[in-house]
């Protein structure tokens, strides 16, 4: 197991008489890593980066730096650097200045602050643009210089707070190769901030869903898709379909009226759940055999495959992705496995949620 870089312990944050915008916030990060926090808008992802950084205090609760207590220490002391999500890069400086500006001011020696440079920027694969304007760079290389700026100061952790939010669709899928290779190739963490499911599941080793302040769930992008936690997590990562349940016995739950075989345990018999299904999981065929009867109402052809939404007896709606074409108004039947069905409990911790799961391999 890798070791532990950061350590976060019951991490309050309050601004004046607000409410807490982090609620006890706690977790582990290892070193080598790629962490992304993924979360709406004023979830505290930010925030999170921001007491890491050292640029703001927690209320209450202890962070931790290779086992060392850093609440009080100032930013300047800490091995982290960050990517703001603007870059801050200074528009009338060249390429080599920009990079340069921190170890300016630490008054490095000029021939220390020439080596690192150069090598900051052969990392991020812009040697040979030293001289270069940054009105004169594209999106992505404006992108790489920010990196570079960080990673001059070799810190241990490196924090980008929405870095490729600003860029176009085709080049920010190529910036998330490039991040995702730079992190390999430098093995240094990063905690990366982002709204973006799809970015979070393509680069992270570690996802921390966040809302409202807290960390919903943490885990591999895989276990985090497979097994979401609660409706919030569901929801948020991929499309779901959730509708209202019961635990009828171990391996056993009801929905829509019916009983299905499940691969979840060790919840009360009659206890009332949240059951969710991927949409990709979902396939539609004859009535007959179908584990659920539905009505096809509208489909839309998504390239890859077909975006179904049909409607059960209850009302519940049910997107199905298929590759197979429907006909709308059409009467049809749902086919599930016991392993597509994930039941989640309401209000389960994230400990208790695990201790489950495990209890599954016994
Ligand atoms: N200096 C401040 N004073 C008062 N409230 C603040 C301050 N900084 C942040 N907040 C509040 O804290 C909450 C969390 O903000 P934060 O920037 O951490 O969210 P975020 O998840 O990063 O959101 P976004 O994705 O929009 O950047 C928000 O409600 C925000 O308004």
């Amino acid at each position: 197991m890798n070791q532990t870089i950061i350590r976060f312990e019951q991490v309050v944050k309050q601004f004046d008489d607000d409410a807490p915008v982090l609620k006890n916030v706690s977790f582990d990060i290892e070193q080598g890593k790629f962490y992304t926090l993924l979360g709406p808008s004023g979830c505290g992802k930010t925030t999170i980066l921001r007491l890491i950084a050292g640029f703001t205090d927690a209320t209450s609760g202890t962070i931790y730096f290779e086992g060392k207590r850093i609440n009080d220490l100032p930013p300047d002391k800490r091995k982290v650097n960050t990517v703001f999500q603007d870059y801050a890069l200074f528009p009338h400086m060249n390429v080599f200045e920009n990079v340069a500006f921190g170890l300016r001011i630490k008054k490095l020696p000029k021939a220390e602050i020439q080596q690192k440079v150069h090598e900051a920027l052969r990392m991020v694969q812009l040697s040979g643009f030293e001289e270069r304007q940054i009105s004169e760079m594209s999106g992505g290389q404006r992108q790489r210089v920010a990196i570079a700026r960080a990673l001059v100061n070799e810190p241990e952790v490196l924090l980008l707070d929405e870095p490729l939010s600003a860029l176009d669709l085709k080049l920010r899928t190529d910036m998330q190769y490039e991040l995702r290779e730079l992190q390999q190739r430098l093995g240094i963490t990063f905690i990366f901030v982002t709204h973006d499911q799809e970015e979070a599941l393509a680069l992270s080793d570690e996802i921390f869903v966040m809302n409202k302040g807290k960390i919903q769930q943490s885990g591999t992008p895989v276990d985090i898709y497979d097994e979401p936690i609660n409706r919030f997590v569901a929801d948020f990562i991929g499309e779901s379909n959730i509708v209202d349940g019961v635990m009828i016995a171990d391996n056993l739950v009801e929905f829509v009226g019916k009983q299905f075989e499940c691969v979840d345990s060790g919840m009360r018999s009659n206890e009332p759940v949240e059951v969710v299904i991927r949409p990709e999981d979902l396939n539609i065929g004859p009535v007959e055999g179908g584990k659920l009867k539905v009505k096809v109402d509208t489909q839309l052809f998504r390239g890859v495959h077909y975006e179904i939404i049909c409607y059960d007896a209850e009302g519940n709606e049910w997107m199905i992705h298929s590759t197979r074409r429907a006909t709308e108004g059409q009467e049809v039947g749902l086919y599930f496995e016991p392993e597509d069905i994930h039941v989640m409990r309401f209000g389960e911790s994230e400990e208790e949620f695990d201790a489950r799961l495990e209890s599954y391999d016994e």
